[in-house]
């Protein structure tokens, strides 16, 4: 299957903080990859560079076959909390990157108000985002990133601010929603668990700058719901990416101390 996205020798930097120095990283084309690591390892800045907000100072990122530097308006990105614009209803929130697309507003409408139903939404779309639950919302988010039109979907860690129950619901809905819409999913968590449920492949960030990042394949069936996390590949899994953290958090912390 062909590369939805590949980061190859890339090197980046803040004034005065190396984050990043022959990076490599191969997406495939309708894949779950999670991304977890130390606070302040670089995640959000891989997807700006990723979306084009930021540029590599050496090596080259591609989307799909092509090498761009203007990625902006190419990949879907969903946030921690929503961004929903409170004036807005539900459908004019979700239509907007159709309007912005030159989709004339009738029309992004009426698309809109047809997908609301496959969301739970259907009853929700002239309502405004505060009258709307936090599980909700991120759902509302979810839909605008996916009409960006793109398949290359940026999840920044998207149930961080929801209560567990809600988390634990909305885990088992994107997993639907990744198989129903065959988009490749790149998230952000800090959850471990998270982190192993979704995906098809766990990155694990580490090293300052980030070089050789580690990748452990996750091979628990799908499908797979809340419950699959009591399965011994599960559980194997959670204790490898927990050591890795941990060793990576007591050298981060020994450098600290050095310097
Ligand atoms: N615009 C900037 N200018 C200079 N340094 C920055 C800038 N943005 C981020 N940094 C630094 O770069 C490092 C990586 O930041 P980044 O936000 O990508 O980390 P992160 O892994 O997403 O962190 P967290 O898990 O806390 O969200 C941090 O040390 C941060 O302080």
């Amino acid at each position: 299957m062909r590369d939805q996205l590949a980061f190859s020798n890339v090197r980046f930097s803040y004034t005065g903080t190396p984050i990043l120095e022959d990076f490599d990283l191969r997406v495939k084309k309708g894949e779950f990859v999670s991304m977890i690591g130390p606070s302040g390892i670089g995640k959000s800045t891989l997807f700006q560079l990723i979306a084009g907000l930021l540029q590599p100072e050496q090596g080259e990122i591609r989307l799909g076959e092509e090498r761009m530097e203007q990625r902006l308006g190419q990949v879907g990105y969903m946030p921690q909390r929503d961004l929903l614009m409170p004036w807005r209803t539900i459908v004019e929130n979700a239509a907007l990157p159709l309007e912005i697309k030159g989709v004339p507003k009738k029309e992004a409408h009426v698309r809109v108000r047809q997908e609301l139903p496959r969301y739970g939404l259907h009853e929700w779309a002239d309502a405004y985002p505060a009258q709307l639950s936090g599980g909700m919302r991120q759902r509302v988010s979810f839909l605008r990133a996916l009409l960006s039109g793109t398949d290359l979907m940026l999840l920044d860690e998207p149930f961080s601010a929801l209560d567990g129950i809600t988390r634990l619901d909305m885990q088992e809905w994107l997993m639907e929603k990744w198989q129903e819409t065959g988009s490749t999913m790149l998230m952000i968590t800090h959850d471990i668990d998270e982190a192993i449920l979704l995906a098809d492949r766990v990155i694990v960030l580490l090293g300052k700058p980030i070089r050789q990042p580690v990748e452990l394949h996750v091979s628990i069936p799908r499908p797979r719901a809340v419950g699959s996390r009591n399965q011994p590949g599960f559980l194997a899994l959670r204790e490898q990416i927990w050591a890795l953290l941990r060793t990576e958090q007591s050298r981060l912390q020994s450098l600290g101390r050095e310097a």
